[in-house]
């Protein structure tokens, strides 16, 4: 497949010193999405913001469609739709003017078909003479999408599309990407949810301090994210793990009234009825479960040490 973006070498100090990347390397397929996922301050904005024209590099080359964005800006940007982490639009005008008018931005025709089934694609067109203020948080943001592909892109940037936003929406946002690519529009987010990153992207790439660590297809990424815990809050203390229980993942906590039991994040699910069954038949009673995920810093932390970092940059360096 096509590189629709190629990033080499790519490098930001800001003026106070911060130096926010170092040295990025990255080729974004055309028709795919890709999640960026890194936690606060690692780099994620400032890279997509160098992408499209916001902020300058200090170092490095970025080609949109084989274009470089410095000396080929004005195509390049339009190229691009950028949707920003904040969402800020005119609250009076109503949807369909304040869509019309970003098209407009881009110094494109008018086309009514064309906005009429973007909106209809984002659920929008009953809303299209609402006025943005009179819009849930939800609809808001479908609007700032909307304004984002008014021109017609082929390539959409959506800065932590889900932050801050209820679990029923973001799975509506998550449909809405897929939908969005299904029409062939390559979509990049980024974002700092492991569940985002697994649940929407094809490739993922993990950003730290300003190093993007590793490129994966999604699978093996989430292969490579380890392990859940669930834990198990028993009735009663528990000495000793009756035997019937010693072919399990099980350790008992110091204070003797939980029992973790880890297990593959991905695919081992199915073992925890079994063991449920299994604790049932030991005789062994609780009244709580609850699960926990290996968090970002769980997984910077394994890859550093593992050595993976260094060998997955490599399969980056194959990529490119
Ligand atoms: N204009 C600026 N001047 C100086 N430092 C900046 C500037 N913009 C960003 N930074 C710093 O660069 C680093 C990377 O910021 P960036 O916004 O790219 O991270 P991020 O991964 O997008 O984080 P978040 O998810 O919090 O937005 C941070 O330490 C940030 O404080």
């Amino acid at each position: 497949m096509n590189s629709i973006i190629s990033v080499s070498g790519l490098g930001k100090s800001y003026a106070s010193g911060h130096v926010a990347l170092h040295s990025v390397d990255l080729d974004i397929r055309e028709g795919e999405i890709f999640a960026l996922l890194g936690p606060n301050g690692a780099g994620k904005t400032t890279l997509i913001s160098i992408i499209c024209g916001i902020v300058s590099p200090s170092v490095g080359q970025v080609l949109v469609n084989g274009r470089d964005i410095i000396s080929d800006y004005r195509q390049t940007r339009t190229d691009i739709g950028l949707v920003p982490q904040e969402l800020h639009t005119d609250a009076f005008e109503t949807v369909l003017d304040t869509v019309r008018f970003s098209r407009g931005l881009f110094g494109k025709a008018r086309n009514d078909v064309y906005i009429e089934k973007l909106l209809r694609d984002l659920s929008l067109w009953d809303k299209r003479n609402a006025k943005i203020m009179e819009l849930s948080g939800g609809m808001k943001r479908r609007v700032m999408i909307a304004k984002a592909l008014s021109h017609e892109p082929r390539i959409l940037f959506l800065d932590e599309p889900t932050a801050g936003v209820d679990v029923e929406l973001r799975k509506d946002m998550w449909n809405m990407v897929r939908h969005l690519r299904d029409t062939g529009v390559t979509i990049i987010l980024t974002t700092h949810y492991i569940e985002e990153a697994e649940e929407m992207a094809d490739r993922v790439g993990v950003i730290t301090k300003g190093r993007l660590l590793l490129v994966e297809e999604n699978d093996a990424l989430m292969r490579k994210l380890g392990t859940k815990t669930l834990t198990v809050h028993l009735n009663a203390p528990l000495a000793a793990l009756p035997e019937a229980l010693r072919s399990w993942d099980l350790t008992i906590s110091e204070d003797q009234h939980d029992l973790d039991y880890r297990f593959d994040a991905r695919g081992g699910q199915g073992s925890v009825p079994a063991l449920m069954a299994a604790l049932g038949e030991a005789g062994v009673g609780y009244h709580d479960l609850s699960t926990r995920q290996s968090s970002l810093e769980d997984i910077f932390v394994g890859l550093v040490h593992s050595g993976d970092a260094a060998d997955a940059l490599t399969t980056q360096g194959a990529d490119a």
